[in-house]
């Protein structure tokens, strides 16, 4: 890594950019709906935010402009890996990365689950694009260096901060369409932060990190949404080529039993199926309306169905059985 330019006096942070709103452009400064996501370099995002070298001795990369509704796989295994380059090296106190809000709640939990440093890791983006009057996204910037600057946010997990609220990557999931995208009345608010002042009033309680893959793929796992009469002939087709399948199931995870019958078949084949809710608080409790453990069933506690899906790609990754995947569900 090059030497910082440094005022010892602040934390160093690096700025990791993916692309998103934060860093769109439209045509007119009132067009905030039909936009160009990830148009705009970082440097040109950095130059709207006045103040924010006084927070943090900033050190800004590229490293994809997309649209996070494209992002795959592959992108967020590159991702982690220089994040936890960074996070390893010496001069650098935290990371911040600027992304999409479409897939935001995702790339934060797969962060979550695969780094193991206490540095904070700080996510954020807009709901508005770069060039629109009152863009969300310069004061989510400014926000969320504060955030990554500062001490108490140490060993927090992953963390975004969005709409001056700093949201644990637990849990989080895009709740509007409108600026407070990630207003969380789910698991998540830790704290507020104001400029550069920085408040905490709650501490993420599961374990997290440990669950970086060796290789540079994952097994395909898929995830379908549960409706009433959905065909049972659904739930075989999205496993189709796939080795884990989440249901996002009604309720505490039910699963109407033609549906079930199907499960069973695919757990006679060996892929790992996850009973998850499509209840937005909804949590699945294990062996309980069902014998998850005699059917061969896992159950997703309250992760929702996308965070799920991204623990079960972890976990068959690292070889884990039936139990170990389970552990993990109870456990983050
Ligand atoms: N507000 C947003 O960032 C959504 C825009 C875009 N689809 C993205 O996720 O990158």
């Amino acid at each position: 890594m090059p030497p910082w330019r440094i005022n010892m006096s602040l934390p160093n942070i690096a700025l990791v950019a993916t692309g998103g709103t934060i860093a769109g452009q439209a045509a007119s400064a009132g067009e905030a709906v039909k936009y160009q996501p990830g148009a705009l370099d970082v440097g040109v995002l950095l130059a709207a935010v006045p103040g924010v070298d006084a927070l943090a001795n900033l050190q800004a990369e590229q490293i994809f402009a997309i649209d996070s509704a494209h992002i795959t796989v592959a992108h967020w295994l590159q991702l982690a890996k220089r994040v936890e380059a960074l996070l390893a090296d010496d001069t650098v106190d935290g990371v911040l990365v600027l992304h999409g809000t479409d897939t935001m709640e995702e790339t934060a939990f797969f962060l979550q689950s695969v780094l193991s440093s206490d540095k904070p890791v700080v996510l954020t983006g807009a709901m508005r694009p770069a060039t629109a009057l009152s863009a969300d996204g310069p004061m989510n910037m400014l926000h969320a260096v504060s955030v990554a600057a500062n001490p108490a946010s140490r060993g927090k997990g992953v963390l975004v901060v969005f709409g001056d609220a700093i949201l644990s990557a637990r849990g989080l999931q895009k709740r509007d369409a409108v600026p407070a995208a990630f207003d969380a009345d789910r698991y998540g608010r830790l704290g507020m932060v104001a400029g550069a002042d920085v408040f905490y009033y709650q501490q993420p309680a599961r374990a997290r990190g440990g669950l970086m893959p060796t290789g540079d793929v994952l097994p395909a796992v898929n995830l379908l949404y549960a409706y009433a009469d959905m065909p049972a002939s659904l739930v075989l087709a999205a496993a189709e080529g796939a080795k884990g399948l989440v249901l996002a199931g009604l309720g505490n995870g039910n699963l109407r039993p033609d549906w079930l019958a199907a499960v069973s078949e695919l757990i006679a084949r060996g892929v790992k199926v996850v009973r998850a809710s499509r209840v937005p608080n909804g949590t699945v409790v294990h062996n309980r309306t069902y014998e998850d453990d005699a059917l061969g069933l896992l159950s997703g506690d309250n992760h929702t169905p996308p965070q799920a899906r991204v623990l079960l790609m972890l976990g068959i990754a690292a070889g884990l059985d039936n139990k170990g995947l389970q552990g993990l569900f109870d456990q983050r």
